[in-house]
């Protein structure tokens, strides 16, 4: 198949090849009905019943296939998004010293955030030997530091020095021409070993957190790990964070189809909504209708519908399913009888 040609006319989104990000991705595709085959081996899935193409890239590159290329949408980590437009940053500083910038250079670069999409949680942090003498990031000025986020590591550690010398400086601040006396060492993976290896002081790294997103009955990150169990294993402690993370959908700042780019997002957005929530119904004495919608205020308002009894009312809301069990109690204390939790399969406008 000539695939290039075939993409002409097809919205292009970008989706996580591999790794902790793509069985989610994956579920949301299917919860937005975007059907498609992914051939074997081959990295673009031409979609069936919508004029999409699917992209499947490394999560780390997709923020620069949305940002700088014709990629109109993306999943991605929101720390892989602050890393590329870090290195967008440091580019521009560098051209701009260096007297190589034009207004060209200016034109419209990143992308945009349009959903936080509930899952693939977990912090960039600093991380020391847990026995060892650093507490502070300020500790670490002009050490060796192992990463996979130079940008966002070169920053962060610019902002450390620059406050030592009394400059008071905010996250816009520019660090022109600046040599940082701290050492950023890149590194591609298995981060956690440069302390014990000798290679680093301490290091900037990502740490898992063990949530139980609505969509999975499992936890969205490795089920047989813990939390920062990488972290614990390597003899490291967290000190400080430089960024906490989910999973979010990105657009290009100029794409090829808005249109379809806002459908697929109310798509999307309605999977999540339907995941987060569920459809609480009960039966109330009229007389304790306050305080029973005091407790289910639903997402707008609650459905109140007068029940074939004299002095009773029956009462539809969406409820975080998070919060449903408390929920229930405290409807029961109110007198509310026959309550009942619906899955909401999906929704849309809400
Ligand atoms: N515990 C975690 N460790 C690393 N990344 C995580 C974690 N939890 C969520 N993520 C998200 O997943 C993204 C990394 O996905 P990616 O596919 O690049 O690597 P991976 O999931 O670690 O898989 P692999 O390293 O095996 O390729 C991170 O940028 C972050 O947004
Ligand atoms: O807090 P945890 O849930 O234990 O996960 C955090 C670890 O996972 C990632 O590495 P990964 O396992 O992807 O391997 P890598 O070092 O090759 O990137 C990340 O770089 C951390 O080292």
């Amino acid at each position: 198949m000539d695939l290039v040609n075939s993409l002409e006319g097809r919205l292009l989104f970008a989706v996580p090849k591999k790794g902790r990000l793509l069985q989610a991705a994956l579920n949301l595709l299917e919860g937005a009905d975007i059907q498609f085959k992914r051939e074997n081996r081959l990295d673009i899935a031409l979609v069936k019943n919508l004029p999409i193409a699917l992209v499947f890239l490394p999560a780390a590159d997709i923020p620069t296939f949305v940002g700088e290329g014709r990629v109109d949408l993306g999943i991605t980590g929101y720390d892989q998004v602050q890393e590329h437009d870090a290195g967008v940053r440091a580019i521009a500083r560098a051209r701009r010293m260096s007297n190589e910038w034009s207004p060209k250079d200016e034109k419209p670069r990143g992308c945009d955030t349009i959903l936080d999409l509930g899952f693939g949680s977990c912090k960039l942090q600093i991380q020391v030997p847990a026995k060892g003498e650093y507490q502070t990031g300020k500790d670490l000025i002009g050490k060796n530091i192992g990463t996979s986020f130079v940008h966002l590591a070169s920053e962060y550690f610019a902002r450390l020095e620059l406050e030592q010398e009394g400059i008071k400086v905010d996250s816009t601040a520019s660090y022109a021409g600046r040599k940082l006396r701290t050492k950023i060492i890149e590194l591609s993976g298995s981060v956690e070993a440069a302390c014990a290896l000798g290679v680093a002081d301490g290091i900037v790294d990502l740490v898992g957190m063990l949530l139980f997103s609505p969509m999975f009955i499992l936890p969205l990150t490795n089920p047989s790990k813990e939390s920062g169990e990488t972290m614990k294993a390597a003899g490291l402690k967290a000190i400080e964070t430089v960024v906490e993370t989910s999973a979010i959908l990105i657009k290009s700042k100029a794409p090829s189809n808005p249109a379809m780019v806002d459908l697929i997002a109310a798509r999307i957005n309605g999977v999540i909504t339907a995941q987060k929530y569920v459809l609480c119904q009960y039966n109330v004495p009229r007389t304790q209708l306050v305080d029973a919608t005091k407790i289910t205020p639903g997402k707008r308002a609650p459905t109140v519908t007068s029940l074939e009894e004299d002095g009773w009312v029956a009462v539809s809301a969406m409820v975080e399913k998070k919060r449903i069990a408390p929920v229930m109690d405290d409807l029961t204390k109110v007198g509310a009888t026959d309550i009942l939790v619906l899955d909401i399969h999906n929704t849309r406008g809400s």
